[in-house]
């Protein structure tokens, strides 16, 4: 799939804006601050109905005014989707073939993105909560009814918290309550669990070839699932569930006295080995960008297997952060196949033939002017 078009209304520091994409490599080039990232989060706003840089979705609107809109067309195969996000004071609107959709996640997955910034390549060592939203954001744009669970998941998590709080201040003293919001969090936490179960063998078998690929077979990746229960990846949902009913019952003493809690998909976390050790812990700082390159480059390839087309790949200042031969690899990798955006201070920071046929952005103070090379 590639994004045709886009228009940009009141967005950021784009007061007015159309652009025409190449279906291939589309660079934008500017000074800092001009607004390269402002453009690339409005493409992946697109995609994901809200943006990676803030949850505050207000600051998406361009000051002293009182919406944003963006629209794209996205090509498919044999078809085409007209997309628009709206932001205003009264919330937000996603229109998917120009209808309004209640639920985001009717609208998230039209358009599918990959996303490459340089805090990505923090993924291996950064936070749990870093790699959580990796695979989150994975899950829910190929299989959209994931996001419906992650949502009902977090609202009960937070009643469920705000109630071992009182319990444990012994503000209230009822456990029914409990029971209920306990039942209906096992009920979410075991489907998003065998979901990311299935996921995560899908993520091994393309991360594992690429990673030897980029390593010169020097190395071998394995990913593990670290989670809070005692669990099994060949089990399914009513195994899963009923393993965290055990787990729950055996500590809801524990989860008073600490009044929160303290199971669930909530505190999980992806471990990543090399050559069998992990690599958070003890892999050089080469070792784990390699890591991250190839969970990126993995993540566009199975979304291919998945959905029956490549995904927009959206590489945010990240090229100059690679060295010469994982910039080769990356840019080899998706030559030709997948529609990219790569923002950059310099184009001479890309050493690869792909420019030379590349279209041209030159972003300055919220105007673009757009240059065809070849
Ligand atoms: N809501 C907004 N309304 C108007 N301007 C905004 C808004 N939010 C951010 N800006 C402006 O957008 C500009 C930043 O643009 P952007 O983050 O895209 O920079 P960039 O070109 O990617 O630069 P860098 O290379 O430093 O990341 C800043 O000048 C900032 O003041």
């Amino acid at each position: 799939m590639y994004i045709k078009n886009i228009k940009l209304q009141h967005y950021r520091n784009y007061h007015e804006l159309a652009l025409t994409f190449d279906d291939r490599i589309n660079v934008i080039i500017g000074e800092n601050a001009q607004g390269k990232t402002n453009l690339m989060e409005a493409i992946y706003v697109l995609g994901f109905s809200k943006s990676y840089r803030t949850s505050k979705d207000k600051e998406l609107i361009q000051w002293e005014q009182s919406y944003a809109k963006i629209e794209g067309t996205v090509l498919k195969k044999h078809y085409q989707v007209p997309l628009e996000m709206q932001f205003s004071a009264k919330g937000k609107k996603a229109k998917l073939n120009h209808l309004e959709q209640r639920r985001l996640s009717d609208y998230i997955g039209a358009l599918n993105l990959v996303m490459f910034a340089p805090e990505d390549l923090n993924l291996v060592k950064g936070s749990p909560q870093m790699r959580r939203r990796f695979i989150d954001m994975e899950i829910g744009q190929i299989k959209p009814v994931y996001i419906y669970h992650l949502g009902q998941y977090q609202k009960i998590l937070k009643q469920r918290n705000h109630l071992l709080k009182e319990l444990q201040r012994k503000k209230q003293h009822d456990l029914t309550l409990l029971s209920v919001l306990t039942e209906q969090l096992i009920e979410h936490a075991s489907i998003i669990i065998e979901k990311r179960f299935s996921f995560l063998e899908l993520l091994r078998q393309w991360a594992a070839p690429i990673h030897q690929g980029i390593s010169q077979h020097k190395e071998s990746l394995t990913i593990n699932y670290d989670t809070t229960i005692d669990v099994l990846e060949s089990y399914n949902k009513e195994k899963i569930k009923h393993i965290y009913e055990t787990t729950f019952s055996q500590n809801q003493r524990k989860e008073i006295e600490r009044g929160t809690t303290l199971f669930g998909p909530h505190r999980d976390d992806l471990l990543f080995y090399v050559n069998n050790r992990n690599v958070q812990t003890f892999g050089s700082q080469g070792q784990q960008r390699t890591t991250a390159l190839s969970l990126k480059l993995a993540e566009i390839e199975l979304i291919k297997a998945e959905v029956g087309e490549y995904p927009v790949l959206l590489l945010d200042d990240v090229l100059s952060e690679l060295d010469q031969h994982r910039q080769s690899h990356l840019l080899n990798t998706i030559q030709g196949k997948v529609q990219t955006f790569i923002s950059t201070t310099s184009v001479s920071d890309i050493k690869h033939e792909t420019i030379e046929q590349a279209e041209l952005f030159y972003v300055e103070n919220g105007t673009i002017t757009q240059q065809r090379r070849g």
